[in-house]
């Protein structure tokens, strides 16, 4: 952005640290977990993926915004983080796709968002002492005002942030993947026969229904606030869990409808819904010291030893102490070693951590919604 034309915006993190930048997208004052994403690209994904819902995300890629934002590469239909943190924000949307740019977006949306400030110094700050709540203004900018702002904020812990993302009706889902996933499809599948599924969506990102179309399922997507007899009587044949924002121990309502489902109608999770299964069965989550974001996270599958290179997005994890008898570790996230993906030993039920859709980010992982429809169809148990 040009400096000159260009507001004063303030950064201030619960410990005191205060960043000054330039203010983007628009003015305002706002405040959310400070959290951190290493992917390259996907800036439009990641702005409109509902799991970010009470939290200010910081690029660590220096520029951000050079290929625009366009209608098509969204993951829901606004973005839902609270505020955005970039070293540089382009002026220059450069590709023959977009029709905004990133700022004009932003404003348009009333995000707010801070430029020129030094993120490397504030991920190695949230790396050392783990996430913290933060505040953006352009309006406050006593440094002592604002950090008690972000003080005063509520932070992620005990709250349940599904309810301000979730769908208001039940609806039947067609969309398709778009045609740039031609290449990269692992298997076309339109042909099978069709099988009904049930999303349940708790902030679910647009690209998981689009895969569950391409392996041929008829999509119902039901609000995650539904009960089991709601689930059930869509007579479904398989039961998809959504990603998801928040604090996985905060809903115990979906908790108690998964345990109203699960060895009735098999069941494949992603991230927020892996963690919600694995709470059903008796597991605990516990909040990661900063999380892990970004597409490029290492996870090794315990069955056939290999890697695949994943997208991901959360702050929670499943416990591996408080792991019930019930559920298996099938996936590890080398990193860190912490669970990345479980299945039931004896009912069909399986979850990963991280995000198969992509969008953005890697595809290597997609073969587990082809495993979601050879699990209805009986031709294999998922592992
Ligand atoms: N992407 C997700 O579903 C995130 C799950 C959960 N809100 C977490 O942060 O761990």
């Amino acid at each position: 952005m040009n400096a000159s034309e260009s507001q004063v915006a303030k950064l201030a993190l619960e410990d005191g640290t205060v960043f000054t930048g330039l203010s983007f997208g628009a003015a305002g004052t706002t405040t959310g977990e400070v959290i951190f994403n290493t992917s390259m690209t996907g800036y439009q994904e990641i702005l409109t993926d509902p799991s970010y819902c009470g939290q200010i995300i910081t690029m660590t890629y220096p520029e951000i915004g050079n290929y625009g934002v366009n209608p098509e590469d969204v993951e829901s239909k606004r973005p839902h983080l609270s505020g955005f943190v970039v070293r540089n924000v382009s002026e220059i949307a450069s590709n023959f796709r977009a029709n905004e740019t990133l700022d004009e977006y932003l404003k348009k949306m009333g995000i707010v968002g801070i430029s020129n400030i030094d993120t490397r110094a504030l991920v190695r700050r949230t790396r050392s002492l783990g996430a913290m709540k933060g505040a953006i203004s352009t309006e406050t900018l006593d440094d002592e005002a604002l950090v008690q702002i972000a003080k005063d904020s509520p932070g992620l812990v005990g709250r349940d942030l599904v309810k301000e993302v979730l769908p208001d009706q039940p609806l039947d889902w067609d969309g398709q993947l778009s045609d740039w996933w031609d290449l990269r499809r692992d298997e076309h599948s339109s042909d099978v026969e069709k099988v009904k599924v049930v999303a349940i969506d708790f902030g679910m990102k647009q690209n998981i229904a689009r895969h569950l179309v391409d392996q041929g399922f008829s999509v119902r997507i039901l609000p995650g606030t539904c009960t089991a007899e709601e689930v059930l009587a869509c007579e479904p044949d398989g039961i998809f869990l959504s990603n998801g924002p928040g604090d996985p121990e905060a809903l115990d309502y979906a908790v108690q409808m998964i345990q109203g489902i699960l060895g009735k109608v098999p069941v494949f999770g992603i991230c927020l819904g892996h963690q919600l299964l694995a709470l059903a069965c008796g597991a605990k989550t516990y909040k990661l010291k900063f999380g892990h974001r970004g597409a490029n996270q290492p996870v090794q599958e315990v069955s056939t030893g290999k890697i695949e290179i994943t997208s991901q997005n959360h702050g929670f994890c499943v416990d591996p102490d408080s792991l019930p008898d019930c559920l298996e570790v099938t996936h590890y996230n080398l990193n860190d070693n912490t669970i990345a993906g479980v299945k039931h030993k004896t009912m069909p039920a399986f979850s990963v951590q991280y995000h198969p859709e992509a969008s953005a980010g890697p595809h290597d992982s997609q073969y587990l919604f082809r495993r979601f429809r050879e699990m209805l169809q009986g031709d294999s148990v998922a592992q």
